[in-house]
């Protein structure tokens, strides 16, 4: 078997990156990449995500500019350097690492890394960003389980400086020293643990936390906007529980209940009514411009209604299962 290449200008040896799923993770992912000097394919199978991806970032590192904090010709090389398109091979063949960021579902994701495996050249390495599913998973669907571990980048990818790196059962020391130095080469804190477990570190004690608030609110004992206003003013969060999860989306907190109930079949694990309710109807928070808020074209927000009180309301989304 071949080792990881660490032979060239950087310390990692990683210079093609392909990223798969062009969602809200995925596409700045794929930009931080970019800005890194690295050269990126950005792959969806839906196109639409792609056209939604580029326009975003164009917004974003607009907004960097006119603040003087990035400057046009290296917004322009970071885009030159970015590649969208929907074909998985095109970018597969050079990869010297790959960042999966595809829906939380655990079917989706093995078949593309047993896909991924047949794909690349064996030295390259595979990484999910999967928001609670441990490497030991993914890397069962390949035959490299020792140049597999887990990149968990934070929403927004752009902004955030964490990433956890997490080993998986049978990931190398080298895979973990390439990880995480290519991490640090992007300009993030790598974050490693010593073993995996589902949900990692952050995402541990921000589920302890959001639980917390959705007893407290389906409880009665506060507004949504009380809550919130809590966690800012009082534990310097900046933002509330209910705010911060219409950022990652209820669907994702959706997928990682009901994923984790699967495995421990502890109703506890299970999604609140309230959650349930507003994912049932295709609310899933900023994007849909509804979740726990709603949200005004100027970006000022209220509390939505639930909808367990809108009976009028027809359930039109359908649950992200
Ligand atoms: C079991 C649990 C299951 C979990 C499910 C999935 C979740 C995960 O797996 C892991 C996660 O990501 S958990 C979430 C982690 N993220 C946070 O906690 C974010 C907290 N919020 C913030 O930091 C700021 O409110 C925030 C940065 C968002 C906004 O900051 P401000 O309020 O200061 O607003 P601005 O002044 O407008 O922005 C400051 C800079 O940030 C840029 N920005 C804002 N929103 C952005 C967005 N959505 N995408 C990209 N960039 C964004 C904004 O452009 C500005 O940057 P510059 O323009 O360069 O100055
Ligand atoms: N939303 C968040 O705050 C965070 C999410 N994550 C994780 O990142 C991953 C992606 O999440 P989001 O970007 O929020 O989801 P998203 O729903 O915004 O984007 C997912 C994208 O993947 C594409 N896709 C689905 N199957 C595909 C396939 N087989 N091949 C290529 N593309 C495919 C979809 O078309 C969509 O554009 C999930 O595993 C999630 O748990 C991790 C950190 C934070």
């Amino acid at each position: 078997m071949s080792t990881t290449p660490l032979d060239s200008a950087t310390a990692s040896g990683v210079h093609d990156v392909l990223v798969v799923g062009g969602g809200a993770m995925g596409s700045q992912i794929a930009m931080v990449c970019a800005l890194a000097g690295r050269t990126v394919h950005l792959v969806d199978t839906e196109p639409a995500s792609l056209v939604r991806a580029e326009g975003q970032l164009r917004a974003r590192l607009a907004s960097r500019v006119e603040k003087g904090r990035l400057r046009t010709e290296d917004r322009d090389a970071a885009f030159a350097r970015l590649h969208l398109g929907t074909d998985l091979e095109a970018g597969a063949g050079r990869a010297d690492l790959v960042i999966e960021a595809v829906v939380e579902k655990i079917d989706v994701k093995t078949e593309l890394f047993a896909r991924l495996d047949r794909i690349t050249p064996e030295r390259t390495i595979l990484t999910s960003n999967s928001s609670s599913f441990v490497p030991s998973r993914l890397a069962a669907a390949t035959r490299r389980p020792d140049r597999v571990c887990n990149l968990h980048f934070f929403n927004p990818a752009l902004v955030m400086a964490c990433v956890e790196v997490v080993p998986g059962e049978a990931t190398s020391p080298a895979t973990l020293e390439t990880a995480t130095a290519f991490t640090r080469e992007l300009g993030k804190e790598p974050v490693l643990l010593s073993r995996e477990i589902n949900g990692f570190l952050a995402n541990r004690i921000l589920n302890a936390v959001r639980d917390e608030a959705v007893h407290l609110y389906e409880g009665g004992y506060a507004s949504l906007e009380a809550i919130d206003l809590a966690c800012r003013t009082a534990l310097g969060h900046p933002q509330g529980p209910f705010e911060l999860q219409d950022l990652t989306g209820l669907d994702i907190a959706w997928f990682t209940k009901t994923a984790r109930y699967a495995e421990t079949g502890d109703p506890a694990d299970l999604p609140s009514t309230s959650l349930d309710a507003r994912v049932a109807a295709g609310h899933l928070g900023r994007k849909t411009g509804r979740g726990w808020y709603q949200y005004a074209a100027d970006g000022t927000k209220q509390p939505a209604p639930d909808p367990i009180d809108e009976p009028s309301t027809p359930v039109t989304g359908d649950r992200p299962r």
